[in-house]
């Protein structure tokens, strides 16, 4: 049996609708391998952030050590990274071992507006993450923050792109999720040709996590070899499906619904 593996290094959402433990239930939906480094504790609910809680820088270290040196991984996505300090280990780490397929989903703020980068990070996240990205997943926010550009048009969106492939990224999703458009338009960006990836917007509030759900089954298609093209497509399907059928859980912003994909699929109810 060949066992695909992925890696998450991200912060734990303690209501389990993003951070790592959305990223661990898509890799598994997705037939995946997953193992985490935490960079972070949260505690967090579908209310917001309520407390934040980093990692000792050596502690993380170690977890990826322990992945490095026995178990490897096909992908690795980071998520949450919290500071500059973390950033330049991330980095330093994904050189010394080799790790390919690298997702970076560059968080910067919870939807409640809970800060999860330090401000003064922006810069590590640029010098030294994105140019080992196989692909990075902004929001658009956040493109604007790395950018230091205004987004609006998507004239605006492909020339940010263009300045993400230049600072190092291999390709870029530009994610459509915080636009006030009836469709969202996700624009992926290989560096050579534009794909526009477009689905109705679903009018619910039940969208905790889904930067981080889309691009850990994004890493989670890469880890099984499939290609760029095909691993954001996959993502995005799933994201919809996740979307599409929320759990109505919680008073505020809800979770995703992770099983819906594979149920679709297998056509299996749980
Ligand atoms: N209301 C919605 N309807 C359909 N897709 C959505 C909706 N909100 C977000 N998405 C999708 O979820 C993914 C994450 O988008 P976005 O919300 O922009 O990222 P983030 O969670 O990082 O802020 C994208 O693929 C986007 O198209
Ligand atoms: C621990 C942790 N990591 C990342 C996020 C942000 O997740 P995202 O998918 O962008 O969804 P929202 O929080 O914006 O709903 C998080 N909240 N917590």
């Amino acid at each position: 049996m060949t066992v695909y593996k992925a890696l998450t290094i991200a912060g734990s959402d303690s209501g389990g609708g993003a951070g790592i433990q959305a990223d661990l239930k898509t890799f598994q939906e997705l037939g995946v391998y997953g193992m985490s480094a935490l960079t972070a504790v949260t505690a967090q609910n579908t209310l917001g952030v309520q407390g934040v809680y980093p990692i000792p820088l050596q502690g993380l270290k170690e977890q990826i050590d322990a992945i490095g040196h026995d178990l490897g991984t096909d992908t690795v996505k980071t998520g949450m990274l919290h500071s500059s300090e973390v950033i330049e280990a991330v980095s330093d780490k994904i050189r010394t071992y080799h790790f390919q397929n690298l997702v970076v989903d560059p968080v910067m703020v919870a939807k409640g507006g809970a800060k999860l980068l330090q401000d003064e990070a922006v810069e590590a996240l640029i010098s030294k993450l994105i140019p080992l990205a196989t692909v990075i997943t902004p929001n658009i926010p956040e493109a604007e923050m790395i950018t230091q550009r205004k987004i609006n048009t998507l004239e605006d969106k492909k020339e940010a792109a263009k300045q993400l492939i230049d600072i190092g990224a291999q390709s870029v999703v530009m994610k459509g999720g915080h636009e006030e458009t009836n469709d969202v338009v996700d624009l992926f960006f290989d560096g050579y040709a534009f794909l526009e990836l477009t689905s109705p917007r679903i009018q619910t509030r039940h969208t905790h996590g889904t930067g981080c759900t889309f691009s850990s089954a994004i890493a989670a298609e890469l880890a099984k070899g499939k290609s760029l093209t095909e691993a954001v497509k996959n993502g995005k399907a799933f994201i919809r499906a996740a979307i599409e059928h929320p759990l109505g859980i919680g008073a505020g912003h809800g979770p995703t619904n992770h099983w819906a994909y594979m149920e679709q699929l297998r056509g299996v109810k749980r």
